[in-house]
């Protein structure tokens, strides 16, 4: 390897947003390198794991409007690698009927004409078995939503971006960016140079944003992904046609619950709280909070007669949060040639295809093709901090 290699783009970071940026860039005949600090496939950032949701529904019309370009993306990719990503099976959205949150999914979706289908508490055990809705909570199920395969996804598109000629390295873990007309990347391996740089680094990207001076307020917390079994094995199995399903608040906490069928697991239901406690990525698994899993138990317990109440699995995942819940998609406030995806605060990965692509936008310079105005560093302001 020359000592100081030349890309049109460097990408730091191969999760989701790294991998999918990358492979946008490829695609519009860029030669680029993607970074990786850890062994592909690894399972130490926010990627990792069988499945995510994928879904329309949203309490934003802009998260909702993204989506109907994304689900397209998404289908594409499929086409292309010939790979089976996405399994529809609709999501459950649950929650006090008279709440804002709950009222803002129903109506994105209603005004969004995303085919939704209202249930009642008369009608729900008929089509949601093994479920019990909770008096004054409304259901409605956003038919369009479904299961994306996560690490297959990653795996294909990382494979993708491979066949179109880009560089993968990984186990090389970038140690400084220094800013210019040509930004300059080194690494444990080596030394790098590219005309733009995107950084991706999920958790870890005010580390990296150090070196170029800003410090984003983000949040980062384990997420503890727990598995819950079945008492009569299948009852909320895919095949069953048992949906994904998010709780906007409950009995138990304000924050979102949300599940997955069982499917990946044999007779396992993925079911999480959508907040943990924090931690720094490189001792996640110091963190040995279980506040959220006391949450879920009260919950599987109240809400899911069908699972045992204590988890059979549990994995960890981080979210990198930002004080809004909003991702940060823009250039660096500094140097308009290096380009920042961050703070995907739990609900990222669905994005995955739009974000490489409004990434791989900005990097060249290009006008964004959605409007990135929630998306800003600028909406931090008196909240950034200079790292220099
Ligand atoms: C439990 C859980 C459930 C979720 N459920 C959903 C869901 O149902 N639907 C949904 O849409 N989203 C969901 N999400 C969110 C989604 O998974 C994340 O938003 C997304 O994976 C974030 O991707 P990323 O690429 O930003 O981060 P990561 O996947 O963490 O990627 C960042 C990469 O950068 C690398 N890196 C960092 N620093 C360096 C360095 N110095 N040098 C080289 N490499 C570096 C890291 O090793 C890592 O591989 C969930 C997240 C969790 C944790
Ligand atoms: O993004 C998703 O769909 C999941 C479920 C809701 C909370 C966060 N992640």
């Amino acid at each position: 390897m020359s000592s100081k290699a030349e890309y049109d783009c460097i990408v730091i970071g191969a999760g989701v947003q790294g991998s999918f940026t990358a492979y946008q860039l490829a695609k519009k005949n860029r030669k680029t390198l993607l970074l990786e600090q850890f062994v592909l496939p690894h399972s130490r950032g926010s990627s990792h794991g069988q499945t995510r949701i994928i879904r329309k529904a949203y309490e934003q019309d802009f998260y909702t409007h993204m989506m109907e370009e994304c689900y397209e993306l998404w289908a594409q990719l499929e086409r292309e690698a010939g790979v089976k990503l996405y399994r529809q099976t609709g999501l459950l959205v649950m929650g006090p009927e008279n709440s804002q949150s709950y009222q803002l999914f129903k109506n994105t979706l209603q005004r969004n004409k995303v085919p939704t289908v209202v249930l009642t508490s008369d009608n729900f055990n008929q089509h949601i078995p093994h479920v019990n809705l909770a008096m004054g909570d409304g259901a409605l199920v956003d038919i369009t939503a479904g299961v994306l395969y996560a690490d297959r996804a990653l795996k294909t598109v990382q494979g993708q971006f491979q066949k179109l000629g880009g560089a993968i390295r990984d186990k090389e873990v970038v140690t400084d960016i220094k800013p210019g007309p040509v930004v300059t990347v080194s690494t444990s391996a080596g030394v790098y140079r590219a005309k733009s740089v995107v950084i991706t680094a999920g958790a870890w990207a005010n580390k990296l944003l150090a070196h170029t001076g800003l410090q984003l307020p983000l949040e980062v917390v384990k997420i503890n992904v727990c598995y819950w079994k079945e008492k009569v094995p299948g009852s909320y199995n895919v095949k069953q046609r048992f949906p994904c399903f998010l709780l906007t608040e409950g009995e138990e906490s304000k924050e979102h619950i949300y599940g997955l069928p069982s499917n990946e697991y044999p007779g396992l239901v993925k079911i999480c709280y959508h907040m943990g406690s924090e931690t720094d990525p490189d001792q996640r698994d110091k963190q040995t909070d279980r506040s959220d899993i006391d949450i879920l138990q009260r919950y599987v317990a109240r809400c899911l007669p069908g699972l045992i109440p204590e988890p059979a699995v549990v994995e960890s995942c981080m979210y990198t949060l930002t004080p809004d819940r909003h991702f940060v998609l823009d250039c660096h406030p500094n140097y308009s040639n290096i380009v920042i995806g961050a703070g995907f605060s739990g609900h990222g990965f669905k994005f995955g295809p739009i974000i490489g692509k409004l990434l791989c936008e900005l990097s060249l310079g290009e006008v964004p093709s959605c409007d990135l105005s929630p998306f800003r560093v600028k909406r931090f302001q008196g909240k950034t901090k200079s790292a220099l």
